[in-house]
């Protein structure tokens, strides 16, 4: 909770405002975070000075590890998060490969299990990494990339969290996952969720131990209309100790993770918090 409090005060202290043409607003800005998440203590970092609806992040994951490329499946799992960018984006709704309502086109978790090749055929980035870790294996190139420029023309985000590299040391396993653009009210109270989830699932299906999970965040930003409530409401709020995450023990392969894992299997315990704060969204 700390280093998330030390990044949102260091963008109010040092950001530079800087104009984003797809939203109209302008964003408070730095560059470089390198957050560090203690999986092995079970140091969930949700945030505590305001309530965290960690269910939507856990969905929201989910969904990506299964590849969705529906807003609708998104939402059946629990996660209302791509509703606005799959039906309230102008360019995406007058663009040709938008497949009807809810769709979001090729992006992220199409982008894990499918990556076209462009000589036919599709590569599952996420089932490789799965089979070498379950056999110790990590050939120094365990990555799993959303980040598909010749096909960003195809979706309706670039993704922001875009690439997540395992590491296994002996039967420790660890993640570093990088993020090109962090709104850092909302996207990063899921975004710290996810990667701290991510290494938790993986270690638990491959059979190793989690160890630390490296976030690395290039553009970390406060969209001008958010910055009252970060300024005047949630920075004026003292922190709780962090809450623990806990997986049902059954969940066992890739396999249970696409056919029955729902948000029943995840709990977390000792969650204190502050009230909740809506922040604004922008498309
Ligand atoms: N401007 C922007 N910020 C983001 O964080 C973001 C995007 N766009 N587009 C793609 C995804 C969608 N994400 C989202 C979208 C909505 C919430 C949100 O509204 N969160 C609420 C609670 C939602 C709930 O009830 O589950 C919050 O208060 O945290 C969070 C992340 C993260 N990403
Ligand atoms: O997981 C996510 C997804 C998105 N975001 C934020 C970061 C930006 O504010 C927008 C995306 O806009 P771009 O112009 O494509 O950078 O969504 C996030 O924080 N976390």
């Amino acid at each position: 909770m700390k280093q998330y409090l030390a990044l949102c005060e260091r963008i109010i202290n040092e950001g530079v405002w800087v104009e984003n043409e797809r939203t109209g607003k302008r964003c408070l800005t730095v560059i470089n975070a390198d957050l560090e998440y203690d999986v092995a203590a079970n140091q969930f970092p949700l945030i505590t000075t305001r309530k965290s609806f960690w269910k939507g992040a856990i969905a929201e994951l989910l969904g990506y590890l299964r590849g969705y490329d529906n807003a609708a499946d998104f939402r059946k799992l629990g996660a209302k998060t791509w509703d606005a960018n799959a039906n309230e984006n102008n360019a995406w709704l007058n663009n040709p490969h938008r497949k009807g309502h809810d769709d979001m086109g090729r992006v992220y978790g199409v982008q894990g299990r499918a990556w076209a090749k462009p000589d036919g055929g599709t590569v599952d980035q996420l089932r490789k990494i799965i089979d070498n870790l379950s056999r110790g294996v990590d050939d120094r190139g365990e990555i799993l990339s959303f980040y598909n420029p010749g096909e960003f023309h195809m979706g309706c985000l670039r993704p922001c969290m875009h690439t997540h590299n395992f590491s296994l040391l002996g039967d420790t396993l660890y993640l570093n996952s990088f993020q090109r653009s962090c709104d850092v009210p909302l996207g990063l109270n899921f975004n710290q969720v996810q990667v701290f989830a991510l290494l938790a699932i993986v270690a638990q299906i491959t059979g190793h131990k989690p160890g630390k999970a490296y976030h690395k965040i290039v553009n970390a930003h406060i969209y001008e209309d958010q910055l009252p409530l970060m300024q005047e409401v949630q920075l004026k709020r003292e922190p709780f100790p962090s809450p623990q995450l806990h997986i049902n023990p059954d969940i066992k392969s890739l396999e249970d993770l696409e056919t029955w894992v729902t948000m029943d299997d995840f709990e977390v315990t000792g969650y204190q918090h502050h009230e909740a704060i809506q922040y604004p969204f922008s498309v």
